[in-house]
């Protein structure tokens, strides 16, 4: 499945013009706020009629279909239940059509909504209702999902909570979903791609794997918020708390990974958290020391740089001054050891999603 979408559209002082192409799996969009992530999904959706518009579906135009007929499932900030109906009436009301009626105690089961059937959605945890708006999104037999900011309502612990069902979601469903964030951890931890806006342009798009560990990405994530995102395995759990995984530079030892030997997880690494080092270094504190190269240099607008380093075929990102690339003599191609201390990267986002 892929999504093929091209938009103009201007409303007063705004201008967007985008185009960019989802794959299966799910999308981020993600930009700072007025970037266009809204006015994009919902011109998907087809609520709101841009322009000029070339969306297709697996090859189908599908921005010249009603609506009705475009079967995208839409899951908001607030989840928008109807207040004076059950949990069950609700569900109902999106599988009326019965397409997917069959599918309803598997969706019911996949997202842990069984205990509320009866309940109305003023008595149900923010986190409990955009469960259930997830799938009622689901019943209605969706060709894609739609997400915008499915998450941003909720407090750390329900977000916590959801965010399993999502990795669920994503797994089992195989519906493609576009999914609208400003929140780094989360598109780092559910997406498999990612298409970063700016003033309603695409600024860089393509896999997650890589925009993050793009440089160039840096001042649209944010200094404090860019960093790579590598799979690892989970080899061993130590008795003192310490965890080893697998990366393809070599072992690292981490704090608070919960997932079980064997596990793949992504791990994000924080550009700020990396320390370069021109010979490996012997006595510190930090145990995880890798051989890298340098892929690329860019000096930020400030003091800083963003170095690109190939870390055994992995991306990694490590944010320094520009006043130790001089000092140290920073190159492209040059060798040397990066060390990532295990408290900073157990902070990160870990996942149990490959
Ligand atoms: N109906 C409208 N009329 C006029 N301007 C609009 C309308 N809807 C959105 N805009 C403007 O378009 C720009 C993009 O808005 P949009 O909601 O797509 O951004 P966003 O990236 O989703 O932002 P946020 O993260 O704050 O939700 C903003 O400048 C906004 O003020």
């Amino acid at each position: 499945m892929t999504l093929s979408v091209a938009l103009r559209h201007r409303f007063g002082g705004f201008d967007l013009d985008v185009a960019f192409e989802a794959g299966p799996g799910v999308t981020a969009l993600f930009g700072r706020s007025g970037a266009g992530k809204t006015t994009i999904v919902n011109a998907v959706a087809g609520l709101l009629r841009p322009d000029h518009a070339q969306i297709t579906l697996d090859g189908d135009r599908f921005d010249t279909l009603p609506v009705h007929r475009r079967r995208v499932g839409y899951v908001f900030q607030d989840a928008r239940l109807f207040p004076h109906m059950t949990v069950a009436d609700n569900l109902d009301y999106a599988s009326r059509y019965g397409a997917r009626a069959r599918d309803r105690p598997r969706i019911i089961e996949m997202l842990g909504i069984g205990a509320l059937l009866d309940r109305r959605p003023a008595t149900l945890s923010g986190g409990e209702k955009q469960r259930v708006a997830l799938g009622r999104a689901l019943l209605s037999n969706p060709r894609l999902l739609l997400m915008d900011e499915p998450l941003a309502a909720l407090d750390g612990p329900r977000k916590a909570e959801i965010l399993p069902y999502l990795d669920r979601l994503k797994a089992e469903t195989g519906v493609p979903i576009l999914y609208v964030s400003h929140a780094v951890d989360e598109v780092a931890r559910l997406a498999d791609h990612m298409v970063l806006l700016s003033g309603g342009r695409v600024a860089r798009a393509g896999p997650l794997f890589d925009v993050m560990a793009d440089p160039a990405a840096v001042p649209l994530l944010g200094v404090r918020e860019a960093g790579a995102v590598l799979r690892a395995r989970v080899v061993d759990h130590g008795e003192d708390g310490l965890s080893t995984l697998q990366l393809a530079a070599g072992p690292v030892q981490l704090l608070g990974v919960q997932a079980p030997v064997g596990a793949e997880v992504r791990l994000r690494v924080l550009a700020q958290d990396v320390l370069l080092s021109l010979t490996e270094p012997q006595g510190l504190s930090a145990q995880n020391i890798l051989p890298v190269t340098i892929r690329a240099i860019r000096a930020g607008d400030g003091p800083g740089a963003a170095i690109a380093l190939d870390a055994g075929g992995d991306a990694l990102l490590a944010r320094v001054t520009g006043r130790a690339v001089q000092r140290m003599g920073l190159v492209e191609g040059q060798s040397l050891f990066a060390v990532i201390k295990a408290t900073s990267v157990a902070q990160s986002a870990i996942s149990a999603a490959p």
